[in-house]
């Protein structure tokens, strides 16, 4: 009822608004510095583009480009963008303290690519094992279970149920990524779900961890490129184990805003430095 409320009480939300504010002035200072270069002939980045169109839809009243709305909208992609892919890349590395894939995925590696050169993301289809563990990471963690509320546009028949127009919808992504019928031990870690017989990597219709349709992940390009080149560049440099005396790790999640990993602490060790990515 009174949501400025929360501006004036204490508590562990005050760290959130704290967050929030550090994040939306980085980006105005951004803005301000795109501003100051002027606009350059060939647009540079996505700041670039939103201001030209700022300027463009200037003389339309209805126009909803503005600066607000452009540091909003850096803010979004910052939250949408790093909360998911580190998530996923702890959930990687959990995973991989199993020592039958983790040798597998390296030996691939180094068999396919060689002692030093640099990966790209084309790689990965040279690289079916591997491409399928990263996949089976990702089915396997579900780590956002259900996807944005969306609102049904008009009166609809979905497998013979009548939905209203106006219904919330919230889909279930984790019903698809565990579905029995889909996966042959859904509960389980198996990279085989993404492999056929001969070894050859194989999409799955019910592989759905960016959701689907018009509102499909936005970044789902960005982060499956993001995952394939980090899970490569550190399994060729590093192996993972458990510290001693840590026997058993749990897989099951933690719930937050996504779902995560048990904090635990890994020994990453060194396989070999010529392996390390330069930019790592
Ligand atoms: C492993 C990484 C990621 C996963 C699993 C993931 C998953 C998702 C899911 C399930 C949705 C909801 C889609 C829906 O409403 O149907 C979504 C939306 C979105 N994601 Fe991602 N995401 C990831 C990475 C990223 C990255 C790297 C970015 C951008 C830098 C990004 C930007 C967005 C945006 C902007 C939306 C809202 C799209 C819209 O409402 O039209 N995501 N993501």
């Amino acid at each position: 009822v009174f949501p400025w409320l929360m501006d004036h009480l204490p508590g562990s939300h005050q760290k959130i608004f704290y967050c929030q504010e550090f994040l939306r002035s980085f980006a105005r200072k951004e803005v301000r510095s795109h501003q100051e270069r002027g606009s350059p002939d060939e647009p540079q980045d996505f700041i670039d583009f939103y201001l030209a169109q700022i300027d463009k839809s200037k003389a339309d009243p209805h126009s909803t480009f503005d600066e607000d709305n452009l540091v909003q909208t850096i803010f979004e992609l910052f939250l949408a963008g790093t909360e998911t892919t580190t998530t996923t890349m702890r959930w990687a590395v959990l995973n991989m303290v199993d020592t039958h894939t983790r040798t597998r995925v390296q030996k691939e590696l180094d068999t396919v690519l060689g002692p030093s050169r640099l990966i790209c993301y084309e790689d990965r289809k040279n690289l079916p094992y591997t491409n399928a563990v990263i996949h089976e990471i990702q089915r396997r963690s579900s780590i956002i279970a259900v996807g944005v509320p969306r609102e049904c546009v008009k009166d609809t028949m979905l497998q013979g149920f009548p939905v209203e127009k106006g219904t919330i919808i919230l889909p279930n992504l984790t019903s698809a990524l565990l579905d029995p019928e889909q996966w042959e031990t859904p509960r389980q870690f198996n990279p085989n779900h993404f492999l056929d017989q001969d070894g050859n990597f194989v999409k799955k219709e019910a592989f759905l961890p960016f959701s689907a349709g018009h509102r499909v992940c936005l970044g789902e390009q960005l982060a499956r490129t993001e995952l394939f080149i980090f899970f490569t560049n550190l399994l060729r440099a590093f192996t993972f184990r458990l510290p001693e005396g840590v026997k058993e790790i749990s897989t099951e999640f933690v719930l937050g805003g996504t779902l995560q990993p048990h904090p635990y602490k890994i020994c990453q060790v060194l396989i070999h430095s010529s392996n390390l990515c330069p930019r790592l």
